[in-house]
């Protein structure tokens, strides 16, 4: 049967999703199965530091990165999801990652985090901000406490992160790589206007940093994920996720490997002259079509009011 074209937008809770619904992404048995195009040192002597790492895409980064030969460091703030990411990668390539369990909200955290990190492993060369995430709701209906959750995540966290790190390298005289896992905001996003809000800020903000910031060697991109099948699928209902391959022209989902091996590239000695780009990894959704997660009102469907 397929999917119903419109249905009636509701609000959806983590307490609605129950242990009935399947569970999405990459579990650790399909991370370790993975293959790789890159050769096994390819970031040896690297240390990168990856926000959001105790799952989805975060998680596949980490454990990709370490398998490349670079330290690794993790934070988020569920220090149980962030074992899961420690055990993989231990497991897996008998590396140690350091987890920091740290709200991004939080800039004297982030600043306690930058601090553990270089102590640890004597520096850093790449964070990836990728820690992040929204709700589906109509804008018009964003509770206040709502909207300002999602800008200081996305926006602010990821600022504290991009500062805290610059100035450390700046300090120290070290170059630096930031990558910032942002979304594909092209065309809006219907019922995520306050993640297209703080993701467009991102964008632009880390293209002016390209520019200040080049006068200290620290490089600043974004990547755009499309539709990426991950564990934060939870936050959407069930009728919007049969509909989400259609959001691109491929008609598909993209999966967490996908984003992970654009962020070891970016991270490698081959992107040492890339600065201030925006990567879409979104299989055409840029030039396709448009998806309302928490369900398209009526109005907007083909046979809807004039
Ligand atoms: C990226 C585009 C989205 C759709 C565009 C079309 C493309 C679809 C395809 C892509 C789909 C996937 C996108 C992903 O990014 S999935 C991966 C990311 N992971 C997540 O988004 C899950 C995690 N999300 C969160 O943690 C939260 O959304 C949040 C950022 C808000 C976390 O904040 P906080 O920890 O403070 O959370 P609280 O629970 O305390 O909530 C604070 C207030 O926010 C309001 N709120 C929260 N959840 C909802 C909801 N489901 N519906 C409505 N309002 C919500 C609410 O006011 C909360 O306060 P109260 O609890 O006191 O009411
Ligand atoms: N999946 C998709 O289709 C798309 C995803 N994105 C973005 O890509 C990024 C990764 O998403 P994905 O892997 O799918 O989702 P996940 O929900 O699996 O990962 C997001 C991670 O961010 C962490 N996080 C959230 N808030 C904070 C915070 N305040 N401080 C520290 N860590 C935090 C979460 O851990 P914890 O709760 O323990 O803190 C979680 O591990 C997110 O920014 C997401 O919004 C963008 C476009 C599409």
């Amino acid at each position: 049967m397929s999917a119903p074209k419109t249905f009636e937008p509701k609000i959806f809770r983590p307490e609605d999703d129950g242990p009935d619904r399947p569970r999405r992404g990459l579990d650790d048995e399909s991370l370790r199965t993975q293959t790789t195009i890159y050769r096994d040192d390819l970031l040896a002597g690297q240390t990168m530091l990856i926000t959001g790492a105790g799952s989805g895409m975060g998680k596949a980064a980490a454990y990709l990165a370490a398998r490349l030969g670079a330290q690794v460091a993790i934070c988020g703030r569920d220090p149980d999801k962030l074992d899961t990411t420690v055990k993989l990668v231990r497991e897996e390539t008998g590396s140690e990652v350091l987890a920091v369990p740290t709200n991004i909200r939080d800039p004297e955290a982030v600043e306690a985090l930058i601090d553990k990190v270089h102590g640890h492993f004597g520096g850093i060369d790449t964070i990836v901000n990728n820690a992040g995430g929204q709700f589906p709701q109509d804008a018009i209906d964003f509770s206040r406490k709502g909207w300002l959750a999602v800008i200081d995540t996305n926006l602010n966290g990821t600022w504290w992160m991009m500062q805290e790190a610059a100035k450390r390298w700046r300090e120290i005289g070290k170059p630096g790589n930031i990558i910032n896992i942002v979304a594909n905001v092209e065309r809006g996003m219907p019922q995520a206007a306050h993640t297209c809000a703080a993701r467009a800020g991102v964008i632009y903000l880390s293209k002016t940093l390209a520019t200040e910031w080049s006068r200290w060697n620290i490089r600043v991109n974004c990547i755009g994920p499309g539709v990426i099948e991950t564990e934060g699928f939870r936050m959407y209902p069930e009728e919007a996720l049969a509909r989400f391959h259609k959001a691109n022209p491929m008609k598909m989902r993209g999966n967490a490997w996908d984003v992970a091996e654009a962020i070891a590239y970016l991270s490698s000695p081959a992107a040492r002259f890339i600065n201030g780009d925006l990567l879409i990894i979104d299989g055409g959704q840029a030039q396709w079509g448009v998806i309302w997660p928490a369900g398209m009102p009526d109005y907007f469907s083909e046979d809807g009011a004039a």
